[in-house]
Parts: structure tokens; C-alpha cells; sequence
């Protein structure tokens, strides 16, 4: 992250602490949804510059390749929950992890630490929604409440001063503050909105300039606008159905499926950029 953009980042988390109202989880969730998304929106230019200069039906493969993966998720969240989970979770990490550059074990330790620390923190709060996406019920021993946690800080403030790096060190305490004093959404949507999609979407700009498929900043949220509301649609229908057939209400559970089937395709997409 760029130095001020990182202060205005750190600065902004610890005001939105300060002021949160105890707010209630869905709002949070949504909230975390309705921000996080335009970050994602990007993706059909992102798709774009990977295609050779002048390749046709680039708008259907892009169509293709999104429903394809977003279907053979969805298949494995119904067959085998579990490994659904764990894949979402493994996807997240590594994801997350990848801004912060360096070796791989470097950036997954990272990764680990934003994700690890609130989840597990706060695991009473989250054992229902991951319970409700996988269908049964994942209970964890109560030392790792407080262990895991601990040891994530450990490893990254080892690393962080074993290579000399003030930045995350910084960012390491701050995200400590946020995850301890926040419940479990709000802190996952603090990370999440601020420190992960706000510095996604300036870099994947940068990126598309370099390539010319984006102009300056107004140009840049029009494009973004047609996949935000695609996003935000096809999701208010899933959810409007799964609440008409009735015996199955819809939850923050099925929100997290959702985030993690529009998650997938962005994160393989994204990771063309940074090995580019
Ligand atoms: C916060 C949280 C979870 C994890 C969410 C994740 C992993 C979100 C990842 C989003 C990504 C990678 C978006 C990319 O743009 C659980 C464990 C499901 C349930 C408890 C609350």
C-alpha cells in the first residue's frame, strides 16, 4: 500500500471503531457486501487485458468462464460442503495475503493472520455461520480461542522484524486493535473494506491503465457499475427464492456461500495480475 493511502487506512479503521454503534450483524454483513463488491467489478476488463490485442468474443468467454466456475463451485458447496469451506477458506488466505509481495510463505502468513485472528477470536460468533454452511455443526477446543490467534501475531511479528519491515509491523498492531475491540463483522468488514478492496481497487486501476482498457476515475466507476449491479441483483434473487420456498431461511451462512462463489472467479483473475 502506498504510504499515505496505508495512514489514511490505519487512521479510518481506528476512527470507524471509535464511532461504530453496536451494530447488529446483518447490517454489518451488508454493509461489508454492498462496499466490498465494486472492488470485484472490475473483473471483465481485468479478463480483457489477459486476451490477445483484437481476440473475438472476448464478452462471451469472459460469460462462459464466470458461470462455469461460479456453477462447479456451487456443485461442490452441494456435494461436499466441507471441502467447500475449506477451499473458500484457502482461497481467502491466499488472496488476502497477496498485496503484501514477498515470498509465498510470507504473504500466506499474512493472509492467515487477517482472516485467522478475528475468526478464531471471536469463534463463538462465527461457529454458527460456518456451521450453516456446512451443515453441520464445527466445534473447535477453547484454547484455540486465544492460542491461535496468539501464535499468527507471533509468526508475523517475527517475520515482519526478522526482514525489517515497519509497515506491517504497524499494520500488525493496528489490525490487533480493530480485531480485539470489534465483534466479529465489524472487524472482518473493516478489513475488508478498507484494507482490503479500497488499495484492490486503486491497483487494479493502475493496472488497466497500464493496459488502456480504463480512462481517469469517473470513466473507471462507470465501468464498474454493470458487474456491481449484476453482482447485487443475481444475489437479491437467489436470496428472494431460497426465502419463498420457505423452510430454509436465508442467513448470514448463505451469505458467505455467496461471497465465496463470486469470490472464486475474481481471485484466480487477480492472480494474473500480480504474476504479471
Ligand atoms: C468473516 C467470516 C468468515 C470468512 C469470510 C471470508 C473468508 C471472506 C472472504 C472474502 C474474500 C476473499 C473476498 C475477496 O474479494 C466465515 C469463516 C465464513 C464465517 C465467519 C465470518
Amino acid at each position: 500500500m502506498g504510504t499515505t493511502l496505508s495512514w489514511i487506512v490505519r487512521g479510518l479503521s481506528l476512527v470507524a471503531i471509535a464511532v461504530a454503534p453496536a451494530t447488529d450483524g446483518p447490517t454489518v454483513a451488508l454493509i461489508l457486501l454492498a462496499m466490498g463488491i465494486p472492488h470485484g467489478a472490475a473483473d471483465h476488463l481485468i479478463f480483457r487485458s489477459r486476451q490477445p490485442a483484437g481476440a473475438p468474443f472476448v464478452a462471451a468467454g469472459f460469460v462462459l468462464y464466470y458461470l462455469g466456475v461460479v456453477t462447479a463451485y456451487t456443485l461442490l458447496w452441494w456435494w461436499l460442503p466441507g471441502l467447500a469451506l475449506i477451499g473458500f477458506l484457502g482461497m481467502s488466505v491466499y488472496h488476502f495475503g497477496q498485496p503484501d509481495g514477498g515470498p509465498l510463505p510470507s504473504r500466506l502468513l499474512w493472509g492467515c493472520f487477517v482472516l485467522g485472528f478475528p475468526v478464531f477470536y471471536h469463534y463463538p460468533e462465527a461457529e454458527p455461520i460456518v456451521s450453516g454452511m456446512i451443515g453441520w455443526q464445527l466445534r473447535l477446543p477453547a484454547w484455540t480461542q486465544l492460542a491461535v490467534p496468539a501464535v499468527l501475531v507471533a509468526g508475523n511479528l517475527a517475520v515482519a522484524t526478522y526482514r525489517w519491515q515497519p509497515r506491517r509491523l504497524i499494520d500488525l498492531a493496528v489490525l490487533t486493535v480493530i480485531y480485539l475491540t470489534a465483534d466479529l463483522l465489524l472487524g472482518f468488514a473493516i478489513f475488508f473494506l478498507l484494507w482490503h478492496s479500497l488499495p484492490a481497487l486503486i491497483q487494479q486501476w493502475q493496472y488497466l491503465r497500464r493496459h488502456r482498457l480504463t480512462g481517469g476515475w469517473s470513466n473507471y466507476i462507470w465501468q464498474l457499475l454493470p458487474l456491481t449491479v449484476g453482482a447485487f441483483a443475481s444475489m437479491a434473487i437467489a436470496y428472494v427464492l431460497m426465502d419463498q420456498r420457505g423452510g430454509y431461511a436465508p442467513d448470514l451462512s448463505l451469505l458467505f456461500i455467496m461471497v465465496s462463489l463470486i469470490t472464486l472467479p475474481h481471485a484466480i483473475l487477480v492472480d494474473r495480475i500480480y504474476r504479471s
